[in-house]
C-alpha cells in the first residue's frame, strides 16, 4: 500500500501541454588547470520532458550522466546551452538564472535525489524528514506524522525514528534520505542512482513512490545502476554515448 504522505504535486498548476523542462544545446566541460587540460563532460544535449514523463540517462562510466544531472540542478554552470523550466512564475532558463532564484526553484520546483544523506548533528531522523513539509508551511505535528509514515514506508525501523542518522548503516541512511527527498513532490525530480545500496523492500517502496509521483504529473530524469528496477516507469532513454533519445515501448 502506498502511504499517501504527500502534498499535491507542484505541477498541478501547470498546463498539461507545456513541457516541464526543455534542454537545448547543453555543454559542460571541466578546466583542469593543474594539468593544463580541458575535459568535455558532454555537449550538444537536447531533449524535452512533459509532465509525468520519465527519462532514463544511460552511457558508459564517465559518459557524463551525473554531471548532466548536476548541471540541470545548477550545481554546475554549463558553458553553452539552455535549460528552460516552466515554473509557476513562468519560463526560466536555469543555465542563466540568478543564484537566489535557483535556491527558490530548488525549494519549490526541482528535487534532487541521490543515495547519500546529508546527516546533520543532533537532528533526529524524523525531524530531518519532516523539515521540507514544515518549511512549506505544514503544521509541525502533521509534518511529523507524515514523516513517520514515510520512514515506515521505506522500512526504517521505529526505534530509529527519533535517533540521529549519523550512526545509521549506509542503507538506513539512504532510506532516510529517500523519505526526505520525496516527501514534498516537485515538478521535476532528478534521480542519481537512488537504489544503489537499498534492500529489496526499500527498492520496491521507492518504485511505488515514483509511480505515484509520475501519476501526479511529476517529471523525472534518472540514472539507475539497475534500470530494470524502474522499467515500467521509463518513457524515453537518452544515451550519452551517442546523444540519441529513444522512446521506450510500453
Ligand atoms: N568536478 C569535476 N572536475 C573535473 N572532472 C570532473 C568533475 N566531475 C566529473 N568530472 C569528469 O567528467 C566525466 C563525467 O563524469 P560523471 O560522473 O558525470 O560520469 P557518469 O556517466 O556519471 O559516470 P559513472 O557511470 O561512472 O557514475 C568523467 O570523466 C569525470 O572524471
Amino acid at each position: 500500500m502506498i502511504v499517501q504522505t504527500a502534498m499535491p504535486a507542484a505541477s498541478a498548476s501547470l498546463a498539461p501541454d507545456l513541457p516541464v523542462i526543455e534542454v537545448e544545446g547543453l555543454a559542460k566541460h571541466f578546466d583542469m588547470h593543474h594539468l593544463g587540460q580541458r575535459l568535455d563532460a558532454f555537449s550538444g544535449i537536447g531533449f524535452r520532458i512533459m509532465p509525468g514523463q520519465f527519462l532514463l540517462l544511460t552511457g558508459h562510466n564517465g559518459a557524463g550522466k551525473s554531471t548532466l544531472l548536476r548541471t540541470l540542478y545548477r550545481s554546475y554552470l554549463p558553458q553553452a546551452g539552455h535549460v528552460w523550466l516552466n515554473t509557476a512564475e513562468g519560463r526560466i532558463d536555469l543555465a542563466r538564472a540568478a543564484d537566489v532564484d535557483v535556491a527558490l526553484l530548488r525549494r519549490r520546483e526541482i528535487g534532487f535525489v541521490t543515495q547519500f544523506l546529508n546527516a546533520r548533528p543532533r537532528v533526529p531522523a524524523e525531524d530531518l524528514v519532516a523539515e521540507p513539509l514544515r518549511l512549506a508551511g505544514r503544521p509541525a505535528a502533521e509534518a511529523l506524522a507524515v514523516a513517520r509514515a514515510a520512514l515506515a514506508e521505506f522500512g526504517v525501523k521505529r526505534e530509529l525514528w527519533a535517533a540521529y542518522p549519523s550512526t545509521f548503516s549506509g542503507g538506513e541512511q539512504q532510506k532516510v534520505n529517500l523519505a526526505r527527498a520525496l516527501i514534498l513532490p516537485q515538478r521535476l525530480l532528478l534521480l542519481d542512482e537512488p537504489t544503489a545500496s537499498l534492500d529489496a523492500g526499500a527498492r520496491a517502496a521507492l518504485v511505488r513512490r515514483l509511480a505515484a509521483l509520475k501519476a501526479q504529473g511529476v517529471a523525472m530524469i534518472g540514472v539507475f545502476h539497475h534500470p530494470g528496477d524502474v522499467a515500467g516507469l521509463i518513457d524515453a532513454e537518452l544515451n550519452l554515448d551517442n546523444k540519441e533519445t529513444s522512446n521506450v515501448a510500453k
